[in-house]
């Protein structure tokens, strides 16, 4: 039996939300078999912070290797990457792998407050992954950063950031409108068309991890074979029922609900 297969390099957020742990969930959920390249050990919740740990060059290279020798791969997801260094070692190992599906999320800062990324590393992210992604999905605040925008407000915004973004080389950019207060808008853009992708708003502080399971879902649909605009659609379902029916643990923010859209969507 075979299975459409999907790799995160990303860091491992060890209170299950985000990272590694949120790609893993989801790649189960959509039914892609997932691997993993940890790049980090995030050891923060909103209540309490243990430490960010690091992993050298070598231990994520031989990950790399170890995942996709064996097994092969249909689709690629980056998250948390940290420094200039290791975002050169994953654009040399993207450059060199036969899979072209590469999906580039660029966190910076986890809403647990967590340093995912270096200021001074944005420069080599859009000179390095930006040009090999076949899409990139920041959040308001990571485009406002990726742009040198004091900030994106409204969808117009969103639409002229797209098109700016757009300029790096990607095929495609998805603005995720998340901080948005109305309806939650996300924008594609393809270099022609700007198509938009919305839900309800949920009333709720429970969203950790909603941008890091939305682009995995997106690389598990990709790896299947789906389209990016028919990936973007089936990623945004799920991860509103991810937020629709999220996890509170009592204090502090809580996750997003990986089985929702199966759980309680499905029949
Ligand atoms: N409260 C919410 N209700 C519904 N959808 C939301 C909500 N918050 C975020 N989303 C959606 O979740 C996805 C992740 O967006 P966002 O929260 O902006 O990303 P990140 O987690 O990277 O900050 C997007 O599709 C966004 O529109
Ligand atoms: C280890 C790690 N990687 C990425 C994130 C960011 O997750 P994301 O889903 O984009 O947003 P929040 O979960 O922070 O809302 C993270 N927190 N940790």
């Amino acid at each position: 039996m075979s299975i459409p297969r999907a790799l995160t390099i990303a860091g491992s957020a060890a209170q299950g939300s985000a990272g590694i742990q949120a790609d893993l969930k989801t790649f189960q959920e959509r039914d892609v078999y997932g691997m993993a390249a940890i790049t980090a050990v995030v050891a923060n919740n909103s209540i309490t912070n243990k430490g960010i740990f690091i992993h050298s060059l070598e231990e994520i290279e031989a990950q790399f290797h170890a995942a996709i020798e064996h097994v092969g791969v249909d689709a690629i997801k980056t998250g948390m990457l940290f420094s200039e260094e290791i975002i050169k070692l994953v654009s040399k190992l993207l450059n060199r792998c036969s899979t072209k599906k590469v999906i580039v999320d660029p966190v910076m800062i986890g809403k647990m407050g967590s340093q995912l990324l270096h200021n001074d590393a944005i420069e080599t992210m859009k000179e390095h992954l930006f040009p090999i992604a076949t899409i990139i999905t920041p959040n308001l605040h990571e485009a406002a950063k990726i742009l040198g925008k004091k900030e994106i407000r409204t969808v117009v915004d969103m639409k002229d950031a797209a098109k700016a973004l757009y300029q790096f080389g990607p095929k495609y950019v998805l603005m995720k409108g998340g901080a948005l207060t109305e309806e939650a808008i996300d924008v594609l853009y393809d270099g022609q068309s700007l198509m938009e992708f919305k839900t309800e708003r949920i009333d709720t502080i429970h969203t950790s991890g909603a941008g890091c399971s939305y682009s995995a879902a997106i690389a598990a649909e990709l790896a299947k074979g789906e389209t990016v605009i028919d990936a973007v659609n089936i990623g945004k379902q799920y991860v509103y029922a991810a937020i629709k029916y999220a996890l509170s643990f009592e204090k502090g923010i809580g996750s997003t609900y990986h089985a929702a859209l199966r759980k309680h969507e499905q029949q």
